[in-house]
């Protein structure tokens, strides 16, 4: 097997810049290089897959949900699989969802030993969407950092803009990363050669732009070591801020600082699987997800068994106070951790933005779908970053596909309906999404 190590290309940009256009075209380019691609997104029901055309490339969804929390876990196992395959493809591309700040998935290929040995973070591109980038930039944070990270910065949708706008916005963008290359394109027509292949990416650079590129993020606050001989306990919470908490349990060979981190990262990867929804009675499984549910009042017991004496290490989604979490002996005598760390967990969620799924059986009145999205996009535009799904309008043979950015607005008829069973798949993301008056709207305009 070759030594040599994989060459991997971040794909970043705000929802609508122009990811999926963009790969796209590589994929269906005659270039002779075989690419994954590794796509995350965000959204309640995967519609991306579906836009990405067939090829003979391999593409691996990440699982759904905000690509900073899931992100190091999921991306680590993905690529571990790929790297058994690594004789079948030359590069990876791995595309973002539009929400994400590409800082936690550049880490994964320095914090992760296994990963680091295996792959080389080649570049990060950034694809600007030119049309509604200054508009991103005033409402959000994440557009900032794509910018700001990036390697290569293509500004898409050059054909919706006048050229001395062109001008200011690149002088802007500048501004913002003095480093990047920068490519203008429309409908991502760029060549492959300046977005893979680079060897652009430069960790002291990024270091310079952000010191804290390093330091891990992680999907939980907080961990407590605590010695226990073989025997039954009892996790205890009263209430709290949410209505579950999710939790590791690993054992730990010390309670020292590297013992705690090494615990850290397994936990990594155990976050990124299902949890196991685990209701007050019902006992907490070691070294799994669990997600234990705090809706019922009052404290909540959870049994855990500890078949061989020694530390274990429990680590929380939340800090233990938020929910005086405490662990008991069978005879209820309260135990003290022997060590306790707090972790810089993840980004905070700008809550405001939401998406929406709707799935509709039968058939849709194209004059009416027309109307409901014209005033919709007309008063909520702003808000609704965007849209995308599939539609069956009655009468058509074809599925329509529809996608939306802003108050743009295209669709097209996509393949045959054949024997599939005809219904609507929409997504929506955007901020204060009502998702009552959404899927009213959409019912109203069945046929
Ligand atoms: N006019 C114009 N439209 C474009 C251009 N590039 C992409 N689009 C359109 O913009 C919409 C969004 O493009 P996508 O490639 O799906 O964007 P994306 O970044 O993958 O979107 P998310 O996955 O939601 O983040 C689609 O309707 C594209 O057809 C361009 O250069 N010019």
């Amino acid at each position: 097997m070759s030594t040599t190590k994989v060459p991997v290309t971040i794909l970043t940009g705000f929802l609508g810049a122009g990811k999926t256009t963009l790969l796209n075209r590589i994929l269906s380019e005659q270039h002779g290089k075989r690419i994954a691609v590794i796509e995350n997104e965000y959204g309640e029901i995967g519609i991306d897959q579906g836009l990405v055309i067939d090829a003979d490339e391999e593409i691996f969804e990440m699982s759904n949900g905000c690509i900073c929390c899931t992100v190091r876990g999921d991306l680590i196992r993905i690529l571990g699989n790929l790297f058994k395959r690594r004789d079948k493809f030359d590069y990876v591309l791995v595309e973002t969802t539009g929400l994400a700040d590409p800082g936690p998935v550049a880490q994964t290929f320095f914090m992760d030993d296994d990963v680091h040995e295996q792959f080389a973070l080649d570049g990060i591109v950034t694809l600007v969407d030119a049309k509604h980038v200054e508009q991103q930039l005033d409402h959000t944070r994440e557009s900032a950092e794509q910018i700001a990270f990036a390697d290569v910065l293509i500004l898409n949708k050059t054909d919706l803009v006048e050229p001395a706008r062109l001008d200011e916005l690149e002088r802007r963008v500048r501004g913002m990363n003095a480093l990047a290359h920068i490519h203008r394109a429309s409908h991502g027509e760029v060549d492959l050669d300046r977005v893979v292949g680079l060897s652009a990416f430069d960790l002291d650079q990024a270091l310079s732009r952000k010191p804290s590129f390093l330091e891990p993020e992680y999907p939980f606050e907080w961990s407590g070591v605590y010695a226990l001989e073989a025997g039954h306990y009892r996790l205890m919470l009263d209430d709290g801020p949410d209505p579950a908490m999710s939790l590791v349990a690993v054992t730990l060979p010390s309670a020292d600082e590297t013992a705690l981190r090494a615990g850290a990262e397994r936990c990594v990867r155990l976050y990124a699987e299902e949890p196991v929804r685990t209701q007050p009675g019902e006992p907490v499984e070691p070294a799994t997800h669990v997600e234990l549910e705090l809706t019922e009042p009052g404290t909540k017991v959870f049994p855990l068994t500890i078949d061989t004496p020694g530390l274990v290490g429990l680590y929380t989604e939340h800090f233990a106070e938020e929910f005086n979490l405490r662990l008991t002996d069978a005879e209820g005598r309260l135990l003290q951790p022997v060590a306790e760390h707090a972790w810089v967990a993840q980004h905070e969620h700008d809550d405001t933005v939401t998406s929406v799924g709707i799935e509709v059986a039968g058939d849709v009145d194209a004059n009416r779908l027309n109307r409901w999205l014209s005033t919709l996009l007309a008063e909520r535009g702003i808000d609704i970053f965007r849209m995308k799904g599939f539609i069956s309008i009655a009468g058509e043979a074809e599925r329509f596909v529809f996608q939306g950015v802003h108050m743009l607005f295209d669709g097209r008829p996509d393949r045959a309906w054949g024997d599939l069973p005809r219904g609507n798949q929409l997504v929506f993301i955007g901020r204060n999404l009502d998702r009552a008056a959404l899927e009213a709207g959409f019912r109203a305009c069945l046929a």
